[in-house]
Order: C-alpha cells, then sequence, then structure tokens
C-alpha cells in the first residue's frame, strides 16, 4: 500500500531520534489508496475515525496520542501542537446521560491521519521523531491493505420507537399549546428508531453505501471499541473556521423532493414561500447572528436559499463572519452548539423540556462533530445518523416544531429524514 522509494523509507526508519513529544514531529509518506473506509475497515487499531468535509477532503485515522476530554483545554492542547489536528467533538447535552462508551466531550489527536483529496493522498504517522526505529518499523508493519467494503445488509427488524407515534402527537401538541410556545418559540423534537440486525453489522460498509447517495454531505464515524460506533452523512455546518474567517449557516425548514426536476423545482418554490417554515429557519439564523455579534465583525447573511438532498429538501441562510482576534474554538462551540435547528429557543429552555421529556438520551446524536486546528476547524452537525451497539442500530431523526406544527406531518418529515438509510437496511 505505501509507495515509498526504499532509500527516503530506509533514511526515515533509521533517521535521527528525539525523544521530545511537546515539539512533535510528524512525517508523511505519499500513498495510493482507492477507498478510504474500505482502508479503515482493514486496520485493527481500537480508536478509529472518518471525516468527510464538503469540500472533498476525506481523513481516516488511527490511534489516540493525545485524548482531550474537556472543552476549556483545547486552546492549551493547540498552543502545545500548532500543526496538528484533534478530531472528535462534543454530544448534544454533556449535562445528560451519555451513551456507554461516548464521552461528553472528545477530541483525538491521532497517531496516524491518511488524509486524501482530489490531488493527493498522504500517509501521516504523528511523533515519528520520538519513536525508535523498531517502533517504527512495527508501526509501519501494523498497516493493513485496504479490504473491499461490500454492503449486504443483514434482516434488520424494528423493535422499537421512542418516542412510539402516539406519544409524538401528545409532545408535539404539549409544545404547540399557545403557553408554551410563549415560553419556548421552538423546540427540535426528535425520534430514536431501534433496529435489530440477525448478524453482524458492517457500519463502515454501510457508512461507504450511504456517503455515496449524499455525496456533497458531511460524512463522519466514531469508534472508540471493537463493534460500537457512530456515523452519519449530514448536510449542516456547524462551523467552518480558516483563520479568523466563519462560515457557518442557518440549516432548517423541510419540504418534500421528487425524483423529477420539474415538480422538485415546484415544491422548492413552495418551500421557499412557506411560512412556518421560513420561521423556523428565521429562529436559527437570528440565533447564530446573535451569538456571532461579540466575537466577530462584517456578519454577512446570504439570501435564503435550498438545500436538495434525497427526499427533502431544506431552507439554508449561508452566514460568514470575521473573528475578532483571540475567539477561541472553544468560543465559537459554546456560542452556536447546540443551535436551535436541533435544540430550540431559547436554547437552555428547550434543552430542559427535551432532557425532561424526551425518552432516550441523546447523546452523540444533534452533537458537533469534526476537528479543531489552529490554522482551520470545521464541524458538522451530527443528524442523518446511525449509533451501532454490536446487532443493534439505531438510527435518529428530529424534527423543529414551531407554530402552526402538525404532529401527523412531523412525524412523516422524521421518515423522509430517515428514508436514505432505511432502504439502505431494506426496512
Ligand atoms: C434535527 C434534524 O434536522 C434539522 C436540520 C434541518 C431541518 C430541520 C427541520 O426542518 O426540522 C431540523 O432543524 C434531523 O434531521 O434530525
Amino acid at each position: 500500500m505505501l509507495m515509498i522509494d526504499p532509500k527516503q523509507l530506509d533514511r526515515a526508519i533509521w533517521g535521527k531520534q528525539e525523544n521530545k513529544l511537546p515539539t512533535m514531529q510528524s512525517i508523511k509518506f505519499p500513498v495510493k489508496v482507492h477507498s478510504a473506509l474500505g482502508w479503515l475497515a482493514a486496520q485493527s487499531d481500537m480508536y478509529k475515525g472518518y471525516w468527510q468535509d464538503r469540500e472533498g477532503e476525506k481523513v481516516c485515522y488511527l490511534g489516540a496520542l493525545i485524548k482531550i476530554t474537556s472543552l476549556s483545554d483545547i486552546s492549551s492542547y493547540l498552543a502545545q501542537y500548532p500543526e496538528q489536528r484533534f478530531y472528535g467533538g462534543v454530544t448534544f447535552d454533556q449535562t445528560q446521560p451519555q451513551w456507554p462508551g461516548f464521552p461528553a466531550c472528545q477530541f483525538i489527536l491521532p497517531q496516524i491521519e491518511l488524509r486524501l483529496n482530489d490531488d493527493e493522498q498522504w500517509l501521516y504517522i504523528h511523533n515519528w521523531q520520538s519513536m525508535s526505529a523498531e517502533q517504527r518499523i512495527a508501526t509501519l508493519k501494523s498497516l493493513r491493505s485496504e479490504t473491499k467494503l461490500r454492503w449486504q445488509s443483514p434482516q434488520f427488524k424494528l423493535v422499537a420507537q421512542h418516542p412510539s407515534q402516539p406519544m409524538w402527537h401528545s409532545l408535539v401538541n404539549s409544545v404547540t399549546q399557545a403557553d408554551a410556545l410563549k415560553a419556548c418559540p421552538k423546540v427540535v423534537l426528535a425520534r430514536q428508531s431501534i433496529y435489530q440486525a440477525n448478524e453482524h453489522i458492517n457500519a463502515l460498509a454501510l457508512l461507504e453505501q450511504w456517503q455515496q447517495l449524499q455525496p456533497d454531505n458531511y460524512a463522519f464515524y466514531l469508534s472508540n471499541q471493537p463493534d460500537q460506533s457512530f456515523f452519519g452523512v449530514p448536510p449542516e455546518r456547524l462551523y467552518q473556521r480558516l483563520g479568523q474567517s466563519l462560515a457557518t449557516e442557518a440549516l432548517a425548514g423541510t419540504g418534500q423532493s421528487s425524483e423529477q426536476q420539474h415538480t422538485r423545482a415546484k415544491l422548492g418554490q413552495k418551500l421557499l414561500h412557506d411560512t412556518k417554515n421560513n420561521h423556523e429557519n428565521q429562529f436559527v439564523a437570528d440565533a447564530i447572528y446573535q451569538a456571532l455579534t461579540s466575537m466577530s465583525q462584517n456578519i454577512q447573511i446570504a439570501p435564503m436559499q435550498l438545500v436538495e438532498q434525497r427526499h427533502l429538501q431544506h431552507l439554508c441562510q449561508k452566514i460568514t463572519a470575521q473573528l475578532h482576534p483571540h475567539t477561541t474554538d472553544t468560543d465559537l462551540l459554546t456560542a452556536l452548539h447546540p443551535t436551535p435547528a436541533v435544540a430550540g429557543l431559547p436554547r437552555v429552555k428547550a434543552q430542559h423540556y427535551l432532557a425532561e421529556h424526551e425518552p432516550f438520551d441523546r447523546g452523540w446524536y444533534a452533537g458537533a462533530v469534526g476537528f479543531i486546528s489552529q490554522k482551520k476547524s470545521d464541524f458538522t452537525v451530527a443528524i442523518r445518523c446511525a449509533h451501532q451497539n454490536q446487532q443493534q442500530l439505531s438510527v435518529y431523526a428530529g424534527a423543529g416544531i414551531v407554530k402552526g406544527s402538525e404532529a401527523q406531518s412531523e412525524w412523516q418529515e422524521l421518515q423522509r429524514k430517515s428514508a436514505t438509510i432505511q432502504g439502505l437496511l431494506n426496512v
């Protein structure tokens, strides 16, 4: 798999070794890989992750040289390791019970990264300088050639839905009572659908298929132990920061789509002019604007546009800003996450309502997933996702509930949001 000139490799292995982690030195080799996820599937590390942005970069990462479990520690690690990326994120609500094996906050500086884009493919090995020649050889030898992923769906059976449809109706009705709307004009209710498979679930093969159906979305995979993973193909950007330039978006408000271009365009126009959906989106755009005013300047909001997905369309307002110097990723994550696209408004009240009434633990569903580095950070909102625990797969979907929302049509919206993965599960 490694296309490295043997002389170059020899020099790399036997080259200078300085035992000092804080000035971590990395080495990179050009490689040739057909399927990033196929490569990841072949590796045996306990910590495995995948990250695909909307510009076409794909990253597989392995191992954990450093693990950060608190947002407040991020800045000091970035100062110490200015060249490195830390992958991971935070859950929807860090004050609530979390999924076993998935901490509330986790960022990893991996030992190995495979970074692919349209022009280049590089394998990075971090902390190379402090390894002995034997450790270097062992690390290179531990890397396996990619496997060919083939998604052959086991038989899946829906074993539970939280909330059930009747409970969904009563939750939507309670959120849309006049008094409740006064306190919380928007609450994003969600559903966990639990499927039991009759055999092992190859989550990476499933993700590969899913990602190919929605190639312009983000895609991610997180796994801290064998046979447990969280993965998804979300359309929503939380934020991308390049130096001090910030790009974010209000993605909320959903309408139907169609395979026929003409009908899709008509449905899109209907959505663009729909009052309830425009409100739903504007709540998010206003909250982002407010969050950014104290930490940035030159905030620009582009006109409302459509984002097409396979079974639905969304309203979206793209937002850009110039961050004040010294604004950190911890500031941004704290201010922007979770947006009213996944929590509601006001945020804390909506989160309290969900903690009290939603009949499942959101864990990493609707969390912030991505990476942080000094130069660049990029986060998606973890929606259109699934949590695999051995032979069980939980699929999550949510819908913003505002004045005028109807329980039945919001339930159908959940179905449409889950339709792509459900199609792959044959359920
Ligand atoms: C919370 C989800 O979607 C959000 C993002 C886009 C549109 C949404 C909506 O129209 O309700 C939601 O706010 C989800 O897919 O689980």
